[in-house]
């Protein structure tokens, strides 16, 4: 902890403290303070107890992270607490390094799965190699990153394992997508200091699947982190279980990381007529010309503006199919009885059969209706 006197800022003596969550354990919350001022010395230091009088001298805190409770009103209030909350502490134990949340600041932003506040972007990380790109893969992960409306930073690691030609590919293969990959290798540290840049000062969450370099990459963004690296085969993928385990780490220029295994397998849960809306190409379209129907879904219908011969248009088709089959399934949760018909047997029993889905979103493939299966497999799983 390095404590620096500075006398010229008396007039700001911080009672309330500032600080953001980095990390949620059961019903403790590790805030780390913004450089601040507090009034008094710091015991073990040589100095005496913190017994704030006339001649106490202010010191600047940096870095420094209580073990903070939330108070009991806001328990009462049902206040709930994230990683990434900018809150307000009170009654500091220096020594013991504790406090207690008063406040929750009004959030920028919030993210449910993971459950992130003030996020600005996502750090979507994928390899060019080993695991090979797979662009249906990495299209579901962009899907779900540009339905949170953060920012997206699409970062492709593994550099040193393709030809330039490839590189080049990619990059424009991407460009059409309507995205600027940056270019990296952990291994050989090209790209690093660019993508180093990018994330200064935000809140940034880290996404990707298995084997991409994700965890080689924030040990070599902070150096003093050390998290598990392993080879691509042979390794379980870090647990579901840890999902709801979110933890911020520091980056060294300022900004806080996310590394959030729960993005490593993206449903498609949007409704469907939004899906459009997270395909760039589709949302360029849409800019410059409308379909006929207010609610086309970009399919078969007569003078549709989103139709048309892009790349993923393929993509968009089968990623519709499992937004519809997310929304059918969030319907029939909602109200049991809506998909099913009532009949009225003998002796004036009534039994319920099930409805022909309905008209509009009648297109199920076997494919989407599987996913959909595994997907509320996961999410009873996980809770
Ligand atoms: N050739 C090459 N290999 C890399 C690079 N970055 C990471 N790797 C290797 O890729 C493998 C997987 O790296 P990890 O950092 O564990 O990948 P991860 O994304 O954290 O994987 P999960 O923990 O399964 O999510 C390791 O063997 C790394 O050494 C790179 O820039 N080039
Ligand atoms: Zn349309």
């Amino acid at each position: 902890m390095s404590v620096l006197p500075c006398d010229s800022e008396l007039s700001q003596v911080s009672t309330p403290l500032w600080g953001t969550v980095v990390a949620v354990q059961a019903n403790f919350y590790q805030v780390q303070l913004e450089p601040g001022l507090k009034v008094g010395k710091l015991k073990g230091e040589g100095l005496e107890e913190d017994v704030p009088s006339e001649h106490s001298q202010p010191s600047i805190i940096q870095s420094v992270t209580l073990l903070c409770t939330r108070r009991t009103r806001l328990k009462k209030m049902g206040q709930r607490v994230m990683v990434g909350d900018r809150v307000v502490v009170e009654e500091p134990d220096w020594e013991g390094e504790r406090g207690a949340i008063a406040e929750v600041l009004p959030r920028k932003t919030q993210l449910d799965r993971p459950p992130v506040a003030n996020a600005d972007e996502i750090l979507l990380v994928f390899a060019l190699a080993d695991p090979p790109l797979d662009p249906y893969q990495l299209t579901r992960f962009l899907v779900k990153a540009e339905s949170t409306g953060l920012g997206i930073c699409l970062c492709l690691n593994k550099k040193d394992l393709v030809s330039d030609e490839q590189l080049q590919e990619w990059t424009s293969r991407l460009r059409n997508w309507g995205y600027e990959p940056v270019l990296i290798s952990v291994h050989t540290h090209e790209g690093l200091e660019k993508l180093s840049q990018q994330l200064n000062h935000k809140i940034t969450i880290l996404a990707g699947p298995s084997g991409v370099g994700k965890s080689s990459l924030i040990n070599e963004l902070i150096p003093d982190v050390n998290v598990r690296v392993a080879a691509v085969s042979g390794k379980l993928s870090r647990g579901r279980h840890t999902t709801r385990h979110v933890e911020l780490f520091d980056l060294p220029a300022g900004g806080l990381l996310a590394d959030t295994p729960g993005f490593n397998q993206p449903d498609i849960d949007c409704p469907p007529e939004e899906l459009a809306q997270y395909f760039p190409e589709a949302r360029h379209r849409l800019a410059t010309h409308r379909c006929q129907f207010s609610d086309c879904l970009h399919r078969d219908e007569p003078n549709c503006a989103v139709r048309g011969d892009w790349e993923r248009y393929e993509y968009y088709l089968d990623l519709l199919e499992n937004a519809i089959a997310w929304q059918d399934r969030l319907h029939q949760q909602a109200d049991p009885e809506s998909t099913m018909k009532a009949k009225t047997k003998g002796k004036g029993q009534t039994q319920y059969e099930p409805k022909l889905e309905s008209k509009k979103y009648r297109r199920h493939s076997r494919r989407s209706q599987h996913q959909a299966l595994e997907e509320v497999y996961q999410d009873s799983d996980e809770s």
